[in-house]
């Protein structure tokens, strides 16, 4: 079991890691994740004892690690690094075989062999044996780092970017045998950029940001967290991958900074298509109501805009008159032809409040409510709508699809 209790580390003056709290246990995959620069490789060259901290300290079952010699540590604990770059031309075997040096003693260098063959066989790179490491491409080499991981035989693993010059089919390779691994007992802490193989691997991500934990727990519950976005410093959309039932995030481009609030009434389809494109367009959105489960209350959830939702084929009460309060607030009102804008277009048809609050009455019935795929005609009727044409005449398919 790996431990970290209060952390910090400083180069010059400048802090990397600041009071770091960190757990991993036996059967647990975890995952550093984090911009450039967070610290990711700097904690994980604290926890193998590379680095010594400047406080607090790493703890190996229960074990501190200033406590333990490195043949120790290294019998507990292997590191697959960053740079697999060796600097001798070694043969890949070789190479695995150091991982055995812990385990040797200073007097008898006989060797059963038996972990060396297991991690050439575990790793795929028994081809590779009589390679030299200098020769072999950058993903072969990295799982030969991991092959002398593995005949190690430790308890604990370290990875840093494992998976970062692997090509898909070896990506999920490798991290499915580290999941193996951890299923056998193993504890593991991989620093990963791929957010979505983090999610999609690990039982937990840490999100190191500014030299300390801002998020931490299970995949879900952090990559929805508002801090992801300040640590990126992009805004993100969490949705599902249909077939690995994932979590999986796209970075969003910057949008423009509008001032003004758009209510749209309708889901499905239509209410997809103006959410997206009046979203992109940096307009504050709101929308409802819609069916529960709808596709655009989804996307509303997906990208945090406040939805509000109700039974389909019911008259939506406490949902309408929550979307009609927003509709009532915004600047403007879009009404498309989907599912549960006729609620708010009688509503606000009816309700004088409604037309004389803002500027209001129901306003950009485009194309009969139907929105195209650009939504450059609908972002443009609103712009015209709410008086801001000032910037309406660049908008263009790539404005809005970035
Ligand atoms: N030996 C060092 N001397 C001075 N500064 C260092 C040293 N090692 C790391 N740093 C600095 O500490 C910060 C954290 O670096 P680190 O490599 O831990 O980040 P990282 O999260 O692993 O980044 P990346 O995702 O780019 O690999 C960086 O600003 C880096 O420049």
């Amino acid at each position: 079991m790996i431990r970290v209790d209060g952390v910090a580390r400083t180069f010059g003056d400048v802090s990397v890691l600041d009071d770091i709290d960190l757990r991993v246990d036996p059967g647990e995959f975890v995952a550093v994740v984090g911009p450039n620069g967070a610290g990711k490789t700097t904690l994980l060259r604290t926890i193998n004892g590379l680095l010594d901290p400047d406080e607090g300290e790493v703890a190996l079952d229960g074990d501190r690690l200033s406590d333990l010699s490195s043949r120790a540590v290294s019998r507990r604990l292997a590191t697959v690094p960053q740079d697999t770059h060796v600097g001798f031309s070694f043969r890949a075997e070789e190479i695995i075989e150091m991982g055995r040096t812990p385990h040797r003693s200073r007097l008898d260098w006989s060797d059963d062999g038996e972990p060396v063959e297991a991690a050439l066989e575990r790793t795929e790179t028994t081809h590779l044996r009589d390679r030299r490491v200098d020769d072999l491409s950058g993903g072969e080499r990295q799982r030969v780092l991991l092959a002398r991981a593995l005949a190690q035989e430790p308890d604990a693993l370290l990875l840093d970017e494992p998976t970062a010059s692997l090509d898909i089919n070896h990506q999920i390779r490798v991290l499915n045998l580290v999941a193996d691994l951890v299923e056998e007992g193993r504890a593991a802490l991989a620093a990963i950029h791929d957010l979505d193989l983090a999610a999609r691997f690990c039982d937990r991500l840490v999100l190191l940001y500014d030299g300390t934990i801002a998020a931490r727990g299970r995949p879900e519950t952090v990559l929805r967290d508002s801090r992801l976005a300040d640590a990126f410093d992009t805004e993100t959309a969490v949705t599902h991958n249909p077939v690995t039932g994932t979590p999986t995030v796209a970075a969003l481009s910057e949008r423009p900074d509008r001032d003004s609030h758009v209510h749209v009434a309708g889901g499905g389809k239509p209410g997809v298509a103006a959410v997206r494109s009046l979203w992109r367009a940096g307009f504050e959105v709101t929308v409802g109501p819609v069916p529960t489960g709808d596709a655009a209350g989804e996307l509303c959830q997906q990208l945090g805009i406040e939805v509000t939702t109700a039974p389909a084929f019911q008259r939506p009460d406490d949902a309408l008159e929550e979307a009609v309060a927003n509709a009532r607030k915004a600047d403007t009102v879009v009404v498309t032809d989907g599912p549960g804008s006729q609620f708010v277009a009688e509503a606000t048809e009816t309700s004088a409040q409604v037309r004389t609050d803002a500027r209001k009455s129901v306003a950009a019935r485009v194309d009969g409510g139907q929105v195209d795929d650009s939504g450059v005609a609908l972002v443009t009727a609103v712009l015209d709508q709410i008086g801001d044409g000032s910037d309406s005449s660049h908008l263009g398919k790539n404005t809005l699809h970035k």
